[in-house]
């Protein structure tokens, strides 16, 4: 069975979701997933070896999984995150079909997740009108062993958090790359702290002298300048060693305290569970009691 013929959802009889082949699935997202045999590893920036197909399937059953387990009939406000790993999760709430998508409300994380929105005829609301969500699932840099992760890959930070914080249920999807034990173990960039831009280069001298030496203005590449935010601020990606990694609330309540900062992506003590789509075609579902589950393929 292909990783795409799981059912997830069959491992929890008490749900009464109905299973729905792939085949049924038509949303854009599904149309964008191309069979390179390479692809561009962002958190080492060298080539992965794992073909793209691989990856993009473990996506995939991470966001369906997550989609299947934590969007039920009776959710109505959904938070729709940031990422490569969102599109699949818009896929399938699609496929539960037009009958309970129609009462619903989707709020999105930044540009990327509203274009989702409405490419795909959702209702999209904003999270000023509906600060309270039912659930929010999101995309993630890197997790560690007790749900803390790294997010702000794509820039989004600042409402990602805003989302998480206002979802009932906040919900991490990513593939097998993304699961470790430390934050900072396979997200070698650093941690993306979103900056008023006036204020950016005393920011930048404030996280040299705390622990970051080589912290650094996030550029643009296809535009001369930095990256600019949805929300019209800059991104300052910041490493720190291994032991302040170990201790991301600590490290996050310091980071915050620094004037200019306007969000910090670090994500701790949020969410509900991480799905993360291995190779194999299985799952890996880590809770926020400490528990760790394995979904295998049949
Ligand atoms: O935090 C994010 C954007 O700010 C994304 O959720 C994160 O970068 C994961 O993206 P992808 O699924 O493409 O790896």
């Amino acid at each position: 069975m292909s990783p795409t013929h799981v059912r997830p959802f069959a491992l929890i009889p008490s749900r009464s979701l109905i299973y729905l082949p792939p085949s049924t699935i038509k949303s854009r997202a599904s149309l964008s997933v191309r069979n390179h045999s390479k692809v561009h590893c962002r958190s080492s920036g060298r080539m992965s070896a794992v073909p793209v197909d691989i990856i993009e399937k473990s996506k995939q059953l991470a966001a369906w999984t997550a989609v299947d387990n934590h969007i039920l009939p009776a959710d109505k406000i959904i938070g729709i995150g940031s990422g490569s790993t969102v599109p699949y999760v818009v896929e399938r709430i699609l496929a539960q079909g037009a009958e309970v998508n129609k009462g619903r409300v989707f709020i999105p994380t930044g540009f990327q997740s509203r274009q989702l929105i409405v490419e795909a005829q959702l209702t999209l609301g904003d999270v000023s009108q509906y600060p309270v969500l039912d659930v929010t699932i999101d995309g993630a840099d890197e997790v560690d062993h007790e749900l803390n992760s790294i997010k702000g890959g794509g820039a989004c930070q600042l409402q990602e958090k805003v989302l998480a914080e206002a979802a009932k249920t906040w919900v991490m999807v990513a593939d097998y790359r993304k699961n470790s034990e430390t934050l900072g173990t396979n997200w070698k960039q650093g941690i993306p702290i979103e900056v008023v831009p006036f204020a950016y280069a005393g920011v930048l001298r404030k996280l040299h002298s705390i622990g970051s030496p080589t912290a650094h203005l996030r550029m643009a590449k296809m535009k001369a300048g930095p990256v600019v935010t949805d929300n019209g601020n800059f991104v300052i990606d910041a490493p720190f060693a291994v032991e302040q990694m170990k201790e991301p609330a600590k490290l996050l309540t310091q980071l915050k305290l620094i004037t200019g900062i306007v969000e910090v992506g670090l994500f701790c003590n949020l969410a509900k569970a991480a799905y993360f789509g291995n190779q194999d075609g299985s799952v890996t579902i880590k809770w926020n009691n400490g528990r760790v589950e394995q979904i295998s393929k049949e």
